[in-house]
């Protein structure tokens, strides 16, 4: 039978691209008669007033208008494939299957509960594939010995949970989401979760306690495990620990089946060494595991994702088994999605667009950029280019390597223990050519970045059954720190020698580099949108038209712009499944993340050059511009943190998210910038209508104005109900209010004296 009859996979271009393309091209068009408006109006500007007012706009208006045009990039070819693992299980003799190492990182037995991560663990150790050729590694950047005793509990509860899920053919396999389904026609059932609620009630308790006690320890060899926890060992210093916790050599499951190995990593750290965050984790994992068991397809899970098909990766062989594909093929990435996001989305965490929508677009040119987790990698691509390979300093570690020995003998243990040294990337290509790249706080980002730029070719794969789940922040400071890490992030890549304007374009072509550029660009959007939220409200304030009148033909220009952008990004939404009230909110949160996170630093998150964290500080910190933070940062003044999203839910708060409530509560710097432009944009349209009616104003000349104040003030609804009419734990702090107020007041002020002159 040819291949033809049973392909592995096929794909289809939107039917959108030739209208996407006419619709680029008439879009930039007018972006350019808009720029040319502006320029035309500064040189012919009458005062200083306006002229500042008109070069303000400009600078505003040209960088929304280079973030459309990278934006653009996404829309010229987008792709939709699908896979047929069914056909490859026809093609592919059970004992040709591929090896598979995947790796879970977690940084905080107490912002990351270790059952979630015992949960991830569980839920791929129990993939549909031949257990033997299954081996997990947990990265334990907390250096927990918590953490280690919930998984060498999880490894005992797998044997009987994984035999109970093959048997049963389950395909909820994270045994916390298959308890919450209805499971009663499973006779084992009740007794499986009955071992799981003993097994919670454990490790619990030994969160609780803070201490794993004797009496949770049974035999020796595990009571010598945890005297590694002497008095000494604290997270940011420790020797390595490397725990086989399961060894599908000698491990049974309860019905005789190996075990898949499972494998916890506690990589060493000193106070002196970098350890470059989850970079460097996996950058130890990928070095352990090659010396351990090698495999040639690497999966890379965050503690916060689980498995919920296990059926995935036949999938992924259905890519990196393709003869055609395959030797330029760096990885596979699956969407992320998220489970308990509430009705409609309320802060934006789906990322429909950064997670489907853009990587369609990139998947139709080279593919999509690397999300962090839920991807599937090809081991080879951590060592150069598809035709350069670089070879690691000791040759155990190369990609091709064919690891002789079990795993627990003393020679590989030995090793393992070597590679997460400290110590060990000092003067080798780790981080830099080799590896997960160190240099930005979105390692994830960067790394596919410069892979796509060596030539690999990446593939995003987004079956119909979720491949993963993870869980999204639930309260708005969790989502503007997020941002905030992603925004110091990406401009430190956007600001690197590996640019993607320069170093990108030259490298993937114009489409690639702009698509990249997108993204790490993306914080500079702040700049416009600042500008938006208080330029024209302060104006009308003083009277001031800044817009063309409404009888003018420029008026129709700016309709077209806005209508056109707000339209297609709707569209686009839409067209992927989205509903009009996430829409909606996905668009007032891009403006909320523009006037926070993108431009102020908040709480924590500095450090001294000695890599030691600053003590947590009072709730208000002088907020500090991002940009700022950046800048010290390139002075080498103060370096950046990778904060953890903490993943434990507050009972009220979820209960808020549930419905529907933007969650403030601490009075936080970052609400700030959102409040005084609520509060502006209140008083503005206020203003221009009590003017109007006293016959003072032109209305018609205001018109532009008067429609972004109220813009504003509908996108602010849910911001004054948290200033006035809530009364919740999660509301506005008074203090945030008074300040903004204050703030807005002086504000009004300067605008008084600069713009009436
Ligand atoms: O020093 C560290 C810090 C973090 N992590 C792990 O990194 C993962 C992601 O951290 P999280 O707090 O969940 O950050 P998110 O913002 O949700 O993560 C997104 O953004 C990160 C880059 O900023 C990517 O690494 C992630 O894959 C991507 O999902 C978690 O598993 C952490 O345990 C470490 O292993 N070591
Ligand atoms: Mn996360």
């Amino acid at each position: 039978m040819s291949t033809d009859d049973l392909p592995l996979h096929t794909h289809k271009h939107s039917l959108r691209i030739p209208f996407n393309r006419l619709f680029a091209l008439i879009y930039w068009c007018a972006i350019l008669a808009l720029l040319y408006h502006h320029t035309h109006s500064l040189l012919h500007s009458t005062t200083l007033t306006s002229f500042f007012i008109t070069l303000t706009l400009l600078i505003s208006d040209s960088i929304l208008a280079f973030l459309n045009i990278a934006t653009q990039a996404f829309r010229m070819n987008p792709l939709y494939r699908k896979e047929y693992p069914e056909n490859l299980k026809r093609v592919l003799r059970k004992s040709d299957l591929p090896a598979l190492d995947v790796f879970i990182c977690t940084a905080d037995p107490y912002k990351e509960p270790p059952m979630n991560v015992v949960n991830t663990a569980l839920s791929v150790m129990a993939y549909d594939y031949p257990t033997e050729k299954v081996s997990v590694y947990v990265s334990d950047d907390g250096g927990s010995a918590l953490t280690l005793f919930a998984f060498m509990e999880a490894a005992k509860f797998a044997r009987h949970w994984l035999p109970f899920c093959r048997e049963n053919n389950i395909l909820e396999r994270c045994p916390e989401a298959f308890f919450e389904t209805d499971h009663s026609s499973f006779s084992e059932a009740e007794n499986i979760k009955k071992m799981y609620q003993g097994m919670k009630v454990r490790v619990d308790n030994v969160i609780e306690r803070g201490k794993v006690d004797s009496e949770y320890i049974t035999g020796e060899r595990e009571s010598q495990v945890f005297s590694k926890w002497s008095d000494g060992f604290i997270r940011q210093d420790h020797p390595t620990i490397i725990q086989v916790l399961s060894d599908n050599n000698k491990e049974r499951d309860i019905t005789g089946n190996a075990m898949p190995n499972l494998i916890y990593v506690s990589r060493e750290k000193n106070r002196i060494s970098e350890h470059n965050f989850k970079a460097g984790a996996l950058n130890v994992l990928i070095r352990v595991s090659a010396t351990m068991t090698n495999a040639p397809i690497v999966l890379t899970l965050d503690c916060d994702m689980y498995s919920n098909d296990p059926q995935t990766l036949y999938r992924v062989l259905c890519y990196l088994s393709d003869p055609e594909l395959r030797s330029k093929l760096g990885y596979v990435q699956f969407p992320q999605r998220f489970r308990r996001i509430n009705k409609n989305d309320i802060y934006a965490c789906e990322l429909k667009r950064m997670f489907v929508i853009n990587a369609e677009g990139m998947d139709g040119v080279l593919g999509p950029d690397y999300f962090g987790t839920g991807c599937f990698f090809n081991r080879r691509v951590f060592f150069g280019g598809p035709s350069q390979m670089l070879s690691p300093e000791i040759l155990e570690l190369a990609p091709d390597n064919v690891v002789d020995k079990p795993i627990q003998s003393t020679k590989v243990l030995e090793l393992a223990h070597r590679v997460a040294a400290c110590n060990y990337e000092r003067n080798t290509n780790w981080g830099r050519k080799i590896g997960v790249r160190y240099g930005s706080l979105v390692e994830d980002f960067f790394t596919g970045y410069q892979m796509q730029c060596e030539g690999w070719r990446s593939i995003f794969c987004n079956p119909a059954r979720p491949a993963f789940y993870g869980d999204a922040p639930i309260n708005l400071v969790d989502v503007l720190n997020q941002t905030k890490r992603w925004t110091i992030g990406n401009l430190e890549v956007a600001f690197s020698r590996y640019s993607p304007v320069t170093f990108g374009v030259r490298a993937m072509g114009i489409l690639m580099g702009l698509s990249y550029a997108h993204y790490s660009f993306w914080p500079i959007w702040s700049i416009p949108i600042t500008v938006y939220a208080f330029l024209p409200q302060l104006a009308i304030l003083n009277g001031i038209t800044i817009f063309p009148k409404v009888s003018e033909t420029w008026f129709l220009l700016y309709v077209f712009l806005f209508l056109g952008a707000y339209t297609q990004d709707f569209i686009d939404f839409v067209v992927e499944g989205g509903t009009f009230p996430r829409w909606w909110n996905d668009q007032r949160m891009w403006m909320v993340r523009a006037l926070s996170s993108l431009l102020f630093g908040s709480s924590g998150g500095r450090r001294n050059l000695l890599g030691a964290q600053a003590p947590p500080g009072p709730y208000v910190r002088p907020p500090l511009f991002g940009s700022i933070e950046y800048l010290l940062k390139s002075l080498r003044i103060s370096t950046h943190v990778f904060n953890v999203t903490s993943k434990v839910l507050d009972e009220d708060q979820s209960i808020r998210y549930e419905q529907g409530t933007i969650e403030f509560g601490v009075p936080s710097p970052m609400f700030v910038p959102l409040t005084m432009a609520a509060l502006l944009n209140l008083a503005a349209f206020t203003w221009g209508h009590v003017e109007a009616f006293r016959g003072r104003n032109d209305l018609e000349g205001l018109f532009l104005q008067m429609f972004i104040a109220g813009f504003g003030i509908v996108n602010c609804i849910p911001i004054y109900e948290a200033i006035i009419s809530r009364n919740d734990k999660g509301r506005i702090p008074r203090k945030t209010t008074l300040v903004s107020l204050l703030l807005a007041f002086a504000l009004y002020l300067v605008a008084y004296v600069t713009l009436r002159n």
